[in-house]
This record gives C-alpha cells, sequence and structure tokens, in this order.
C-alpha cells in the first residue's frame, strides 16, 4: 500500500474517432508503457471517450455495451500489476441509451466506482446522442477518498464543492477539451483546486477530430494550486508525485470549510 504518496500516471493519448479496436490496441500499448518505468505508478489516468471519440452519429453502434470490455481489460491489468486506474472515460452503451462513463479499477482488480457525465455539453451536440448520468462520482482508493468529474463538469463548481465536502482529497478529470479553450481549461482546473483545497489531475486527449484540435495540457495541481506538472501538446505519459498529507495541512493554514456561510448562499 502506497500510504499518502501516490505516484500518477497520465496516458495523454490520441483517439482514432470511431475506431475502438485501434483504441483500444492503443491504450493496451500505453498502459504496458506505463508500468514499464522503473517507477510503478500507484494510480493511472486516462482521457474522456477514449473508446469511440465523439463519433456520435455512430454511437450506439460503437459504444460498449455495459462497458464490458473495457471491464475485462482494466480489471485484468490492475490485478496483474497491482495499480489503482481511473479509466477514463468510455461511450458505454446500456439498455436506455449511452452514456460517458468512467469505470475505476482498484489494485485487486475490482471496481472502485463509476461515474457517469452529469452534464452534457451542448456546444458538441452531447445530449442528442448521450444520457446524463444522475449521481455524483465518488470513491475510494487505497482508503483515500477522491471524486471523479468529466470534462465540461469542472465549469460546474458546486460539483466538485460537492465531492470535496463528501471528503474528496483528490480529484479525477478525463477530458476531450479542444482548442481555443486552454486558458478555461487551466484556470478552472487551478480554481477547482485552490477553491477546495484539494489535488486536481486532468487527463486531456490530443490529436485533431474532424475540425477539431485537441490541445492535451493534461495538468497534476496541489491543494494550493501549483502545477506540479503539465502536459504539452504530443503523445505522452504524464508522471508525477503528490503527497496526500498536504490537503489537510493547506486546509488548515487557511481554514475555508470552516469558515463556509451556507446558510447565507
Ligand atoms: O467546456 C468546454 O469548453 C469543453 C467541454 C467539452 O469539450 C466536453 O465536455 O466534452
Amino acid at each position: 500500500m502506497a500510504g499518502q504518496r501516490w505516484k500518477l500516471a497520465l496516458l495523454q493519448m490520441d483517439i482514432a474517432i470511431g475506431e475502438p479496436e485501434r483504441n483500444f490496441a492503443k491504450l493496451e500499448s500505453l498502459l504496458h508503457e506505463a508500468v514499464s518505468h522503473d517507477t510503478l505508478p500507484d494510480v493511472i489516468v486516462f482521457p474522456e471517450m477514449w473508446n469511440t471519440g465523439y463519433a456520435l452519429d455512430r454511437i450506439q453502434d460503437l459504444a460498449d455495451p455495459y462497458g464490458e470490455r473495457t471491464e475485462a481489460l482494466l480489471s485484468a491489468f490492475s490485478r496483474k500489476h497491482g495499480v489503482n486506474i481511473i479509466g477514463g472515460s468510455i461511450a458505454e452503451k446500456r439498455d436506455n441509451g449511452v452514456y460517458n462513463t468512467i469505470f475505476a479499477y482498484d489494485r485487486q482488480g475490482n471496481r472502485a466506482g463509476d461515474y457517469s457525465k452529469i452534464h452534457l455539453f451542448r456546444l458538441m451536440d452531447e445530449e442528442k446522442f448521450l444520457q446524463s448520468g444522475d449521481r455524483a462520482g465518488e470513491l475510494q482508493l487505497d482508503g483515500i477518498p477522491a471524486g471523479m468529474m468529466i470534462c465540461y463538469d469542472i465549469r460546474f463548481p458546486e460539483l466538485a464543492r460537492k465531492l470535496a465536502l463528501g471528503g474528496a482529497q483528490i480529484l479525477f478529470v478525463p477530458a476531450e477539451w479542444p482548442n481555443p479553450r486552454l486558458h478555461h481549461w487551466r484556470t478552472m482546473l487551478m480554481a477547482r483546486a485552490i477553491e477546495n483545497q484539494m489535488f486536481v489531475v486532468s487527463c486531456n486527449r490530443v490529436g485533431v477530430s474532424g475540425t477539431t484540435e485537441f490541445f492535451g495540457h493534461s495538468m497534476v495541481i496541489d491543494p494550493w494550486g501549483e502545477v506540479l506538472a503539465e502536459g504539452g501538446e504530443t503523445e505522452t505519459i504524464i508522471r508525477a508525485a503528490v503527497d496526500l498529507s498536504e490537503v489537510p495541512a493547506v486546509r488548515s493554514k487557511i481554514p475555508v470549510f470552516e469558515d463556509r456561510r451556507p446558510s447565507l448562499y
């Protein structure tokens, strides 16, 4: 057990639109690269909708039924290598439609949690093709309370605050966040970390899909808002270490959670 320090590996990958076979092959190769390093990561994270990309007009046919293929891969991999996985998000097909869902696994290969994106992004027509989740993304990894949000969700500070009030010390954010909104991406991720005094770990894709460019810039931000690691604009694995004891230290230095006045707002 890694205790209060975690080594992270963020798989900042390109995604082939509408080509699950290529994306599964790419992901498997990056997962093997992530654990072939001299230091084994404690948590591996990857981007949003990595199995299909935004092939929304064909998503009913392409989505993974109940995430079974994804679960078979990620559960076995996490158990074999003794790592936790925040499995990006996938297009997940259920009887009543397709969801944008994160599946997370612990070191034993057990499902540690799942979360389906609540806020569907109208600028990319998500609400026309996807169903929205109906609960926040809470989980525990190695006994550490954590939260999950997806991409557009970071524009809703209420959701991050709810997760922080529920105890989350670290927030994982898989994304497909495109150009030209790098300023929004960086600023809001830092704000969510600072206002909630928690780590924020975001994994964005790179590459081009149709006319949309994705800039990467996956980030690891500490509870003081300092950027510990940030990706460039190409496919890579970003590695960083976090010391989770910084969360209570920052929360006692500026006791924001004790000073809240929720009865007034
Ligand atoms: O909010 C944004 O600017 C980007 C959101 C997005 O691309 C998404 O949620 O897929």
